[in-house]
């Protein structure tokens, strides 16, 4: 597994202010959906492409187009929808598969309630987009899922990271074609299973529950 954390002024501003309690649920949604964007531009470094032959209003000339098959985006329902436009607007051409997991707040494990993906991924580059790797316990099993069904490349863009979540990824994902995309790894998990000092729970702060 690699791991790539974004070094940027604009994502470290941006990031800041998501962290911010008094930042409000529809500027929190605004935020995130301009941080993905970031991400997304080092996430992709590597998206395939294929040539392409055009024609400008001056002269032909080659270029490059995304290639077949097409790479598909997979949110983590439910904090997960909140990066889905933001990075489905960098990929046109990508399809949208879904996964619904939750973490039981006891035992801090995932469970799955929801799955709709296509049944083949075999040659397909995969983008995982969830908010938060926490115990890494979420993003383990999304991405052995992924790897199960043929995905032979798959990036996970988090908003941020725990150090424990990355251990975990890398114990439990070593050797396979994985990367993880951040904007930050932060200092730990406090004994509720939450990043500290993280930004709370991103699916309450996206969407304006409280739990
Ligand atoms: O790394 P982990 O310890 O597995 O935790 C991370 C998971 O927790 C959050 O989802 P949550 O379970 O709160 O579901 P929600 O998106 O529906 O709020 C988050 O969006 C991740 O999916
Ligand atoms: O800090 C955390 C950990 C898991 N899920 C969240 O939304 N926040
Ligand atoms: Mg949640």
């Amino acid at each position: 597994m690699r791991l790539h954390v974004v070094d940027h002024p604009l994502v470290a501003h941006k990031l800041t202010t998501l962290r911010d309690q008094r930042t409000d649920s529809p500027t929190f949604r605004r935020l995130a959906d301009e941080l993905v964007t970031l991400l997304a531009y080092e996430a992709t470094r590597d998206v395939r492409t294929e040539q392409v032959d055009i024609r400008t209003p001056v002269a032909p000339t080659t270029g490059v187009r995304l290639s077949h098959p097409r790479p598909l985006v997979v949110p983590i329902l439910r904090a997960g929808l909140g990066m889905l436009d933001g990075m489905v607007r960098l990929l046109p051409t990508a399809e949208v598969g879904f996964l619904g997991m939750v973490r039981d707040e006891q035992t801090l494990e995932a469970r799955t309630y929801a799955t709709r993906m296509p049944d083949d991924l075999s040659g397909r580059q995969v983008y995982v987009v969830d908010p938060m790797l926490a115990t890494g316990g979420t993003l383990v099993a999304a991405i052995n899922l992924l790897i199960d069904l043929g995905a032979d490349d798959v990036t996970a863009l988090c908003l941020l990271a725990a150090p424990e979540g990355v251990e975990l990824m890398e114990r439990e994902l070593a050797g396979k074609p994985v990367t993880v995309v951040t904007a930050a790894v932060d200092e730990r998990l406090n004994e509720r299973g939450f990043i500290v000092p993280g930004l709370g729970d991103a699916g309450d702060r996206l969407y304006g529950t409280v739990s």
